[in-house]
């Protein structure tokens, strides 16, 4: 299976693929490209290990250069790795069933525009909530609407920081993206 993953930031998830490809988690995957809309560490990630990378800067045409370099490329599934732009329809359309994202809390909860790394751990906290998780869902025109594919979860504890949830999320991230993928590559 081939794949693309699309970044923004620091690129853990990204750098979780890569390794689990090296190890055997990910048999028969193949990262065939990584693109970025903004210049980032996950570009670094991905140029360490000779991956095919391109910098796409121009957020108004994001989705249209993006599918440009998808073309005659084979790919099979493309995964969201803390990737911040928000796809346009015609490019869900087109790539609708192929394309995962993995979000930091318990979709339907804290999802949605505006919604994005630590907006949605502050979110979480202040609601109160003694339970969060991790989400890897399916991709449409609408902002983490679509199907849920996979969930880990871990206890709020009392007197949890941000920093806290983003370290729990983190963890819960590295199991569930490969379970999510590996689910999609053995076709169930
Ligand atoms: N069409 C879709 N595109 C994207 C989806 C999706 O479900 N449908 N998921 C997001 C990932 N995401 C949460 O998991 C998410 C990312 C970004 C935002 C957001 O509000 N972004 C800001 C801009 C932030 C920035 O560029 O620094 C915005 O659009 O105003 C919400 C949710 C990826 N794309
Ligand atoms: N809604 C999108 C979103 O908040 N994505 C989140 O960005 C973080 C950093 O990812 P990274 O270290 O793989 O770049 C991850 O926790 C991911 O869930």
């Amino acid at each position: 299976m081939r794949i693309a993953v699309f970044v923004s930031g620091s690129g853990s998830n990204l750098q979780n693929i890569i390794d689990a490809v090296q190890d055997g988690r990910l048999a028969n995957v193949e990262i065939a490209m990584v693109m970025a809309d903004r210049d980032c560490y996950g570009i670094v990630r991905a140029l360490d290990v000779d991956i095919p990378t391109y910098l796409l800067e121009d957020r108004s045409t994001f989705s249209e250069d993006a599918d440009h370099n998808l073309e005659g490329e084979d790919i099979d599934l493309i995964v969201l790795a803390g990737f911040l732009s928000i796809l346009t329809p015609e490019f869900t359309q087109k790539w609708e069933g192929k394309i995962i994202n993995i979000h930091p809390a318990l979709l339907p909860k804290f999802g949605g525009k505006g919604m994005y790394g630590k907006q949605v751990h502050k979110a979480v906290l202040e609601s109160g909530d003694t339970e969060s998780g991790a989400t890897v869902h399916y991709v449409t025109a609408g902002v983490d609407e679509g199907e849920i594919i996979v969930q880990g979860t871990f206890p709020v504890e009392k007197g949890d920081t941000i920093e806290d949830l983003q370290r729990k999320v983190a963890e819960v991230e590295k199991e569930i993206l490969i379970e999510a993928i590996q689910k999609i590559n053995l076709g169930l």
